[in-house]
């Protein structure tokens, strides 16, 4: 499967109320990657959560990622995305196999990609690029840092932290693979304002 396109990723204070609706309205729209990113300890709300979008997934033909749990996306056949103090990879691929989508975070720092490559990452994610309501404290990252990415890496780049409609285009000019997005996707005022933006991200790949 090529990882190509929008990578979107719920946020379960800005879904409040409307998570499955919004999630929903991003799939129609076309999603290449899906991620539960839940911070909270609720370990069974979690478990349910996942196991409804999986369903979901498989509905849309789209790959679901698990943020932080290599054990819960074990528990359910998904992906994970592992951050720098998440665990290491090398046990997560042991754990979830081969075929598995595992992404690393890599902030702005290319030795971190060239490791999480050897240890069998399937993409790199760096950022934050812009500013981000989400995640505020996340370190930033830069178009040159991801020319020089483009150049030296064989797997395929993910880059996140504030991307919207309005900023998105030279981050896939510049090489990007994935464009991984909360609010900039989920803050909308409708679903079919979530699914307009999806299909407007997915055409950044195709222009
Ligand atoms: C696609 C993607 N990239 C980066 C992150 C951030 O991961 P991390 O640094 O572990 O921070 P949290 O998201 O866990 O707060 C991500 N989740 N997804
Ligand atoms: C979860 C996350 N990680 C980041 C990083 O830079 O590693 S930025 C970020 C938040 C992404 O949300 P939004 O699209 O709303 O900015
Ligand atoms: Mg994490």
């Amino acid at each position: 499967m090529k990882l190509r396109g929008l990578y979107a990723i719920t946020d379960s204070q800005l879904l409040a109320g409307k998570f499955l609706k919004y999630v929903e309205a991003a799939l129609e729209g076309g999603v290449t990657l899906l991620q539960y990113r839940d911070k909270s300890d609720d370990q069974a709300r979690r478990l349910r959560e996942a196991e409804t979008l999986l369903t979901l997934c498989e509905r849309y033909k789209t790959r679901l990622i698990i943020n932080d749990d290599a054990e819960l996306a074990a528990r359910i056949g998904a992906g994970v995305h592992l951050g720098q103090s998440d665990g290491p990879l090398t046990p997560a691929r042991a754990l979830l196999g081969r075929q598995a989508i595992i992404g690393s975070t890599c902030h702005d720092q290319l030795p971190l990609a060239e490791q999480a490559a050897k240890e069998g990452a399937s993409y790199v994610a760096f950022g934050r690029f812009f500013n981000s309501t989400t995640k505020p404290g996340a370190p930033t990252a830069s178009l040159e840092l991801l020319d020089q990415a483009r150049a030296s890496l064989h797997l395929p780049i993910c880059v996140i932290g504030g991307i919207s409609l309005e900023n998105a285009a030279p981050l896939v000019n510049h090489g990007a693979d994935l464009l991984a997005v909360v609010h900039g996707l989920f803050g909308a005022d409708s679903a079919d304002e979530v699914t307009r933006r999806a299909r407007a991200f997915n055409a950044l790949f195709n222009s």
